[in-house]
């Protein structure tokens, strides 16, 4: 099992490239087998969630050309199957777009229902919602979903609770109905008007995305189409975090400033210097940073895939800070691995109380999940001494060399699969 090996402690410094959003990417590779047409896909992220994807999708039948580590060619012709297998999908949660992408396009799919990150108990009542009110028939067998329809209709439905996951399924089973759909109380995060962007410049008519109402007018055929998926808000945060956390001074690269502001404001109220450019932002840290409050919303409140990442930060500003969770109900799981690093953290129901320290001592930690564990890599990258984060496999879904992005800042940090590794390590750093 690998792990990262850490000596923290130095200012991490200088620029990092951000790549293509995971979250858009997954969800736009799916809605790719919606033409029989052949789609280029540029900016991917070369990270494991999309590589398991596109593995599900070559199960199908559907033609996946790597043109190169960040540009895919599909062809969605030759899908003789409209059944994904728990096997293939069951690491990802975002596997359940290729049932809005198959029911779309053929009337019919099977998905088993998806993983993805233990942060909550993750319903897709939503979905399922919007599929019926399409006019699928909707069971779940086996473990499975089942949908068909003889024909999609379009359809007016307001969403009970605000769902990216929801929004952009039932937006791209609609993109291929008979007539209009209306979609009230959508997500209107970015890469809800990317996907919408995507179906767009393959020949459907979607208006709205990104504000409450998504009108979508349903077209009888999608066609080929090259795009560029916008880049990851959350790595970019996760950066611009890691800058706060170790005192450093880092620019993010190729990102789309509007989209961190809610990030911006807060490493702003805690004390950071950031400056914003056309497409890099720069996060400076030069002083411990102050504590402040933090409640994870919708886009464009505050991003639960954030709330890790300042946690972390939080932990070593002066004086108590309140984070409330409000989408996910398992999401403080890594505050108990810091609090093996000598953090002070009282968690109440979906609110945690953070009694900010001077500094933490470096510990062997497990990564819970995704963010959690970039957080974790943060908190050690921040600590004088070595830290040891257990079960990255979490952090290899979401982040592409994480370790030598950091490393390019300066950071000691290595991938390690043996204790022989660890003490070269340890030897190396003195
Ligand atoms: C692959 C992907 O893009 N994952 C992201 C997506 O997850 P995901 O799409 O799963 O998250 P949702 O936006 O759907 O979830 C938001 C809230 O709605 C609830 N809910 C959702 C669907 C549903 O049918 N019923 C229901 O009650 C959820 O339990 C949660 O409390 O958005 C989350 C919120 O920004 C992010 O943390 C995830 O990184
Ligand atoms: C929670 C996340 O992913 P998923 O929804 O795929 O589990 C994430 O990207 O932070």
């Amino acid at each position: 099992m690998e792990q990262y090996i850490i000596k923290g402690g130095s200012p991490l410094v200088g620029e990092v490239e951000i790549g293509g959003a995971k979250n858009a990417a997954l969800a736009i590779l799916a809605a790719a087998i919606m033409t029989d047409e052949t789609v280029t896909i540029d900016n991917l992220p070369d990270v494991n969630d999309i590589n398991v994807l596109l593995e599900a999708m070559e199960g199908i039948g559907a033609q996946i050309q790597r043109v190169d580590r960040h540009t895919v060619k599909i062809n969605g012709s030759t899908i003789g199957d409209f059944s994904i297998d728990y096997d293939y999908i069951k690491k990802i949660r975002a596997s359940y777009y290729l049932l809005g992408a198959l029911l779309g396009k053929y009337n019919k799919a099977e998905v088993a229902l998806p993983g993805g990150c233990n942060i909550g108990s993750r319903p897709i009542d939503q979905h399922l919602k919007g599929f019926r009110a399409l006019g699928a028939e909707v069971e779940i067998e086996h473990g499975k979903i089942l949908a068909e329809a003889e024909t999609l209709k379009g359809t007016h439905l307001y969403f009970d609770v605000v769902s990216v996951g929801a929004t952009i399924n039932v937006m791209m089973a609609a993109a291929m109905a008979d007539g209009l759909t209306i979609l009230e109380n959508v997500a209107k995060e970015p890469h809800v008007v990317d996907v919408a962007n995507f179906l767009n410049s393959m020949g459907a008519n979607i208006k709205g995305a990104g504000t409450d109402v998504i009108k979508i007018r349903g077209v009888q055929k999608l066609h080929k189409t090259e795009y560029s998926i916008i880049p990851d808000q959350i790595e970019a945060g996760t950066f611009m975090f890691a800058a706060a956390a170790t005192k450093g001074d880092i620019t993010v690269l190729n990102v789309i400033p509007k989209h961190l502001e809610a990030t911006i404001s807060k490493l702003e109220e805690m004390g950071c210097q950031v400056e914003e450019f056309d497409d890099a932002v720069r996060v400076v840290a030069n002083k411990r940073l102050k504590s402040t409050q933090v409640k994870t919303l919708p886009y464009p409140g505050f991003p639960t895939d954030m709330q890790p990442q300042i946690g972390v930060t939080l932990a070593l500003s002066k004086g108590t800070s309140i984070i409330t969770e409000s989408i996910f109900e398992n999401r403080f799981k890594y505050l108990d691995e810091l609090a093996r690093m000598g953090a002070v953290i009282k968690v109440e129901g979906n609110s945690a109380t953070i009694e900010g320290v001077e500094k933490f001592s470096g510990a062997r930690v497990s990564a819970p999940d995704l963010r959690a564990g970039a957080a974790l890599v943060i908190a050690g990258l921040a600590t004088d001494g070595i830290t040891i984060v257990d079960d990255i496999v979490y952090i290899q879904r979401g982040y592409e060399q994480f370790e030598k992005k950091l490393q390019g800042l300066g950071a000691m940090i290595e991938k390690v699969a043996s204790e022989k590794e660890i003490q070269k390590f340890k030897l190396k750093v003195g």
